[in-house]
This record gives structure tokens, C-alpha cells and sequence, in this order.
């Protein structure tokens, strides 16, 4: 099968986008995850944190679906649905449309560029719940807010929130990356507690209203950017840390920078997730699914200008951490 792709990214957390819009895959639900765990993979493959699926909807201008690099399907991605509301923004000539997502239809928009250069593209990050039943976390509280994981650490604390992927949400002072992974990698095997596995996350006031974000993702490991985790992590930050409702935070990760815009609407929260969509390259790979093996039948084609101006984005937010 020759597929045709968008190798893109939000804040370093990279994606294949694939546009069933325009081209009709015949893909089964076997071969999504198949094609996901080969294409994804950073040795063999492509190489990608994930895969973004951009397929038609009857209750929105398109429906996105995201693999993780391990072949599962999370209910959520962030920093995705800016690079799918970039291209569908691009696609249709609009500037504000509605995805479909697993469990919500949101909206996304192009919004006033973040850092000289970058176009900016805002995506509402909803449902959110505190019940611990909305992860699922199997835990005695009905909501799990800054509490003790003994399985997991007994120096961190952590808060458990739904937006509406699972997360988990420490406030470090200081930690070693390695921490970090052994403790996503622990979570992730603690059926018990996480059912469905959990992306864990440490954050650092750096200022008021301004955090240092890093997430192990379910599905994939440490990565340098995950979208939905720093919208639980602006939230948490508010509740537990100096930052408002209301105001932009800055989120400063491994591969640049995001704006969150936290809300309140009574009990209900919501966030507005402002950054990057990057288009890398475009490509097309001869993917043969059953002997799992692949090659390129388009070689990349690289944006050199639009990733040189992300390059400078990078680096101002290097200098910020
Ligand atoms: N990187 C994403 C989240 C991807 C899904 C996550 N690994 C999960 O399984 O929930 C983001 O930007 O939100």
C-alpha cells in the first residue's frame, strides 16, 4: 500500500499525519496499529511519537484518531489536533473549525502567532474531570488531588486528572529525568491502579504563570512535549501552584513552548492549548503490512524555512527553563 504522509510536530512531539480525507486507505482496524508500531518505530521506521489519522465526520470538518508508537489509541492528543487543525484550517481556507475527537467535538483556530514567525494555532482541551473514575485510577477517594502513590514514589505527590486522556500531575521542586521514566514505566505497569496506563507528568514553577513541563506518555516513553498533559499540568499549577485561571501560562518543555489559557465554567474546566503546528516534510512510503516491512517511495521533502524559524523558537525557550 503507498501512503502518502505529513511528517509534523507540536512543541517536538512528532507526528505522521495521514489524510484519509484526500485519500481513501482502506485501513482495518488491525492495520492502523500494525502500520503505527512499524512506522513509528525510531530505529527501523520513520520514527514518531505517534500517528494522526485525519478522516471524514459527520458532526464536525473532520475527525482525528491517534496512535500511540506501541499500537494503541489514546482518546486525546494535544499538540496533534494543532497540527490536524493546521492542516485543516489549510485544507478548507478557514480560519476556526471543529474536529471531531474520541470523546468531544472541539474547536480549533488560527490565533496570533505565539514567537515571530510561528503560525499559531489554539485547540480547546475538554472534557476534564477530577473523578477518579474518569482515568480510570483505582483508588479509595472519589478524586486523587496532591496525594501519596507509595507504589510509585515516595518522595513525589500527585494529582489525577481526565482531559480527557488519563494523567497523573506532580509538582517537583527538582528531579532526574530518569525518575521521571521509571516512574511513567511503573504507573504504565500498575494495572491495578491504572487500568488503562497513565501519562505522568513533573512540573516547575519556573515564575508566576510560567512552568517547566516533562511527560511519560503512555504508549511511548518520555517525549518532549505532550499537549493534553500540559493543559493537566496548567490546571494542576492553579490549584496547587501560583499560577491563575484566566491568564496565560507559559509552558516551557524539552522541544519549545505553548501558551495554556485555564478556564472555569462553574465546576467544569477547560483549556485553550495555544502553539506550533509544524509541518517537517512530506513524504510517501510502500508499506507492506503483513511481512511488516517498508521503504520510501517519495523521499522527505523538508520545509528548511518553517524549521528554521521553529529552531529559533527552540532555542528562546531553551534559554527559559
Ligand atoms: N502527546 C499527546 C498525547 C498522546 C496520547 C497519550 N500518549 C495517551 O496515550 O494518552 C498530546 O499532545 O496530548
Amino acid at each position: 500500500m503507498n501512503i502518502e504522509y505529513i511528517k509534523c510536530h507540536g512543541s517536538g512531539n512528532d507526528f505522521i499525519l495521514i489524510d484519509e480525507i484526500t485519500h481513501s486507505y482502506p485501513f482495518t482496524e488491525e492495520e492502523r496499529r500494525k502500520i503505527s508500531i512499524l512506522l513509528c518505530d525510531r530505529s527501523t521506521g520513520v520514527g514518531s511519537d505517534g500517528i494522526l489519522f485525519v478522516m471524514e465526520s459527520k458532526k464536525a470538518e473532520a475527525r482525528m484518531r491517534m496512535f500511540n508508537s506501541d499500537g494503541t489509541e489514546a482518546e486525546m492528543c494535544g499538540n496533534g489536533l494543532r497540527c490536524v487543525a493546521r492542516h485543516v484550517i489549510e485544507q478548507l481556507g478557514k480560519t476556526k473549525v471543529e474536529i471531531e475527537t474520541e470523546k468531544a467535538v472541539l474547536s480549533v483556530s488560527q490565533v496570533p502567532q505565539i514567537f515571530e514567525g510561528i503560525d499559531t494555532f489554539s485547540v480547546t482541551i475538554e472534557p476534564v474531570s477530577f473523578k477518579a473514575d474518569s482515568l480510570p485510577m483505582i483508588v479509595e477517594q472519589e478524586e486523587a488531588i496532591n496525594i501519596a502513590i507509595p507504589e510509585l514514589s515516595n518522595q513525589f505527590t500527585f494529582t489525577a486528572l481526565s482531559v480527557p486522556n488519563p494523567h497523573i500531575v506532580s509538582m517537583v521542586e527538582d528531579y532526574e529525568q530518569e525518575e521521571l521514566a521509571a516512574i511513567g514505566r511503573k504507573a504504565n505497569e500498575l494495572h491495578e491502579v491504572f487500568p488503562n496506563g497513565v501519562n505522568v507528568s513533573f512540573v516547575r514553577t519556573i515564575d508566576k504563570n510560567k512552568i517547566f513541563v516533562q511527560t511519560y506518555e503512555r504508549g511511548v516513553g518520555l517525549t518532549n512535549a505532550c499537549g493534553t498533559a500540559m493543559s493537566a499540568s496548567s490546571i494542576v499549577s492553579t490549584l496547587l501552584g501560583p499560577n491563575d485561571l484566566n491568564q496565560p501560562i507559559v509552558v516551557i518543555n524539552k522541544g519549545g513552548l505553548v501558551n495554556c489559557l485555564v478556564e472555569k465554567n462553574g465546576e467544569s474546566y477547560s483549556i485553550q492549548l495555544r502553539g506550533n503546528g509544524t509541518n517537517v516534510y512530506q513524504a510517501a512510503v510502500e508499506v507492506n503490512i503483513e511481512e511488516g516491512v517498508w521503504k520510501y517511495s517519495k523521499d522527505p521533502e523538508y520545509n528548511q524555512e518553517e524549521n528554521d524559524t521553529y529552531e529559533k523558537l527552540k532555542n528562546y525557550a531553551a534559554s527559559q527553563s
